[in-house]
C-alpha cells in the first residue's frame, strides 16, 4: 500500500473514531438526564421546548455550580472591623528643677473606620468579593510630652449603585433575620459600616483640680466588628424575561454590545447580563437579560427567584415567547403566574411581548394565531413577531420599547428602610442602662449586662489602681451596686461584667477590683515578705510541654515553693483530705491563690494539665 493510501486510511479511521466519541458523549448526558438524575423538578413541558432541536439540558453539577457562581456574583458577605483605638499614656513632665511638672500622657487616637462608597463606574460586586475581611488600622498610642496618637487609617470600599447593605450574623453563614442598614444609590453616597474604636485617654486628660497628678489612662476601645451582606440589584430600563432557550440572550447580543453566552440548551445564561442599546436619539436603552424562568421559579425552582429581584427595578418587561415551543401561549401564562407569585408589583409592570424565531417555517405559519391569542390574554396590543437571530423586526422593536420606556414613570421601589445604624451600633452606648441577670441554680452569681458598663470595663487599664478605683466609682454612679444590693447580692458574691469577674463588697472597701489583680498584688507582696508558694508533686519527674522534666519534690528551680509530695501520702489518695491539707498549709503560712484540681491515682491531676498549683 502506498504511503498516501495509508495516510488516507488513518485519517478516515480517526474521523470515524472522533464521530463515535462525539455521539457517545452526546448521548450519555441525555440518558443521565432522562432517567433518575433530573436535576430539578422540571415541569413536563420543559423537556419538550425544542422537539426539533438538540436540547441538551444542564447537568446537575453544572446547575449547582451556576447557582454558586451566581450567589457569589450578586450577593456577597463581607466582614468589616473598625481598627482598635490607641491606648492612652501615663507620663509626667520632668524638667530641670521641676521634676514633677504635671501629667503629660497623650491620648491614644481613634482607630480607622470602614466605609462603603457608591461608585457609578462599577456594576458588579466582584471587587468586594475579592476581599472578605476588611479592617481599619489601629489608632496610634498616646505618647509622653502630651503627644496624642495619629488616627488609624479609614478603609473605603467601593460598591456599585443599587447596593443594599444588610447586617449579617455573627458568622458568614449564620442565618439571622438580616436587618437592612441602608442602600447606596447614587455616586458618592457613603455609609459608615464599622466605626473604629475610641482612643483611650492619657493621664493628661484626667487632670482635675482635685487630682493634679492622675496616674490613670484608658485602653483603646475595640472597633465595631460585624458581618455584612451586600446585595446588588442591577438597574436596567427593560427586563428581558422568558422561558429558557426563548432567545433572550440572542436578542441582547444583537441589539447591544453585550456578549452573553448563547446556546441551544436551557439555562445558558447563569448570571444576569446588562447591555445598552444605542438608539439614534437620546440616551440608550438598558436591557437586563436574566436567566430563563420556569414554572415554580418563584418557589426557588430552576435558577429561581434570585433573578427576579433584578428585574424589579426595570420600568418595563420584554417578555420573549419562544415561537417554536410546543405551547407558546401556555408558556407565556406560566411566566406571568410566576411573576405574580413572586411580587404583584412586578407582575403589574407593563410588558411588551414578542414571539421569537419567526424565521423558522413552522413558527411563521402559526404566528398569526399565536399573536392573536397572546393579545387577547395580555389585554393589550404590544405583541410583535421577531427573529432575534435574523434581526427581523428587531430595530422596530427597540424603537417602540424606547418610546414606551420613556413614557413610563420612574420605578419607585419601596425604599429599603434601614432598621439599624451600623455607624453607631455596638460602638457608643446609647445610654447607661443596664440589667442584672441571675439564675437561681447558681446562687451568689450575678451578671451585669449593659453596653456602657461593658465598654468601660474593656477600656479600663487594670494595671493602674486609680483606673480600678474609677471603675468602682462608675459602678456606684450608675446605680449598679445599689441594684445588686436590692436584688440580694451579698458580700463575696461573684459579679460578672463582660469578661471580668469581681467580688461584691457592699462594705465598699476597695470594691470591684478584679480578683486577678488582687492575686497579682498579693503575690508580689508575698514574695517581698519572703513567703513561699505551694507546689504539689508526685515525687517523680513530670514532663513539661517542652519535653523538659521537673522533680516536683525537690524542685531546685522553685526554692520559694512549698512542695507537697503526694507519693508520700498514706497511699490511699481518696482518703487524702484536700481541705484539711490546705488548712494545714495555711497554718504554715501558705496562702491560697490558685485553682485546685482532682486527686487521681497516686498523683495530683490538675484541671488544666498544669503540673503546679500555687498557693
Ligand atoms: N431559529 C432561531 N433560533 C434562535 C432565535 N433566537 C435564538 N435562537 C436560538 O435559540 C437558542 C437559545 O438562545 P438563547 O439566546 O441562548 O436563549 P435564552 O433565552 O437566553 O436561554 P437561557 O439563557 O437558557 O434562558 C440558541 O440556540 C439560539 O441560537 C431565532 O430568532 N431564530
Ligand atoms: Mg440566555
Amino acid at each position: 500500500m502506498s504511503s498516501f493510501k495509508l495516510q488516507c486510511l488513518c485519517a478516515s479511521l480517526i474521523i470515524i473514531l472522533y464521530h463515535s466519541i462525539l455521539t457517545f458523549s452526546y448521548i450519555t448526558p441525555l440518558r443521565a438526564y432522562s432517567s433518575s438524575h433530573l436535576p430539578l423538578h422540571l415541569p413536563s413541558h420543559f423537556q419538550l421546548l425544542h422537539p426539533h432541536t438538540h436540547t441538551r439540558p444542564p447537568s446537575p453539577s453544572r446547575l449547582r455550580a451556576a447557582q454558586d457562581d451566581y450567589q457569589f456574583f450578586d450577593t456577597t458577605p463581607l466582614n468589616v472591623a473598625g481598627g482598635p483605638g490607641g491606648t492612652g499614656c501615663v507620663s509626667f513632665l520632668r524638667e530641670k528643677g521641676e521634676p514633677l511638672k504635671g501629667p503629660s500622657g497623650g491620648s491614644g487616637a481613634n482607630g480607622g473606620s470602614v466605609y462603603l462608597e457608591c461608585d457609578e463606574r462599577l456594576n458588579t460586586l466582584s471587587g468586594v468579593r475579592q476581599r472578605i475581611h476588611v479592617k481599619g488600622s489601629k489608632g496610634e498610642n498616646g505618647k509622653g510630652k502630651s503627644r496624642d496618637g495619629k488616627k488609624g487609617r479609614d478603609v473605603v470600599i467601593k460598591v456599585p449603585p443599587g447596593t443594599i447593605v444588610r447586617e449579617g450574623g455573627k458568622t458568614a453563614r449564620e442565618s439571622v433575620e438580616k436587618k437592612v442598614a441602608g442602600e447606596l444609590k447614587s455616586h458618592g453616597d457613603k455609609m459608615l459600616v464599622a466605626r473604629g474604636g475610641r482612643g483611650g485617654r492619657g493621664n493628661k486628660a484626667f487632670k482635675s483640680p482635685k487630682n493634679k497628678a492622675p496616674c490613670i489612662a484608658e485602653r483603646g476601645g475595640m472597633g465595631a466588628q460585624r458581618w455584612l451582606n451586600l446585595e446588588l440589584k442591577l438597574v436596567g430600563d427593560v427586563g428581558v424575561i422568558g422561558m429558557p432557550n426563548a432567545g433572550k440572550s440572542t436578542l441582547l447580543s444583537r441589539v447591544t454590545n453585550a456578549k452573553p453566552k448563547i446556546a441551544e440548551y436551557a439555562f445558558t445564561t447563569i448570571i444576569p447580563n446588562l447591555g445598552v442599546c444605542d438608539l439614534e436619539e437620546g440616551e440608550g436603552l438598558v436591557l437586563c437579560d436574566i436567566p430563563g424562568l420556569i414554572e415554580g421559579a418563584s418557589d426557588g425552582l430552576g435558577m429561581g427567584h434570585q433573578f427576579l429581584r433584578h428585574v424589579q427595578r426595570n420600568k418595563l418587561l420584554l417578555h420573549i415567547v419562544d415561537g417554536s415551543s410546543e405551547n407558546p401561549v401556555e408558556n407565556f401564562q406560566i411566566i406571568n403566574k410566576e411573576l405574580e407569585k413572586f411580587d404583584s408589583l412586578l407582575a403589574s409592570r407593563p410588558q411588551v411581548v414578542v414571539v421569537n424565531k419567526i424565521d423558522l417555517e413552522e413558527v411563521r405559519e402559526r404566528s398569526e394565531s399565536v399573536l392573536e391569542e397572546l393579545r387577547k390574554i395580555a389585554g393589550h396590543s404590544r405583541v410583535l413577531p421577531i427573529s432575534a437571530m435574523k434581526s427581523e423586526n428587531v430595530k422596530e422593536l427597540m424603537f417602540r420599547l424606547k418610546k414606551f420606556a420613556d413614557a413610563q414613570p420612574e420605578v419607585v421601589l419601596p425604599e429599603a428602610s434601614p432598621n439599624v445604624n451600623l455607624g453607631t451600633l455596638n460602638v457608643e452606648a446609647d445610654s447607661e442602662s443596664f440589667h442584672i441577670e441571675t439564675d437561681p441554680s447558681y446562687p451568689g452569681q450575678w451578671r451585669v449586662v449593659g453596653e456602657y458598663i461593658e465598654g468601660v470595663a474593656k477600656m479600663t487599664h487594670w494595671e493602674y489602681p486609680e483606673a480600678v478605683e474609677r471603675f468602682g466609682r462608675i459602678i456606684f454612679a450608675t446605680g449598679i451596686s445599689d441594684e445588686l444590693e436590692k436584688l440580694g447580692a451579698a458580700e463575696g458574691d461573684l459579679i460578672m461584667i463582660d469578661t471580668y469577674d469581681f467580688d461584691f463588697s457592699p462594705a465598699k472597701t476597695n470594691p470591684y477590683i478584679p480578683q486577678e489583680l488582687l492575686d497579682q498584688d498579693e503575690l508580689i507582696l508575698a514574695r517581698e515578705r519572703g513567703e513561699k508558694e505551694l507546689r504539689w508533686g508526685t515525687g517523680e519527674m513530670v514532663e513539661d510541654e517542652e519535653g523538659g522534666g521537673m522533680d516536683m519534690v525537690g524542685d531546685p528551680r522553685s526554692p520559694e515553693a512549698w512542695v507537697v509530695d503526694l507519693s508520700k501520702e498514706d497511699g490511699d489518695d481518696e482518703d487524702w483530705d484536700d481541705a484539711e491539707e490546705l488548712e494545714l498549709l495555711e497554718d504554715f503560712g501558705a496562702f491560697d491563690r490558685g485553682e485546685g484540681g482532682e486527686l487521681g491515682d497516686g498523683e495530683y491531676v490538675f484541671e488544666e494539665g498544669d503540673e503546679v498549683v500555687t498557693f
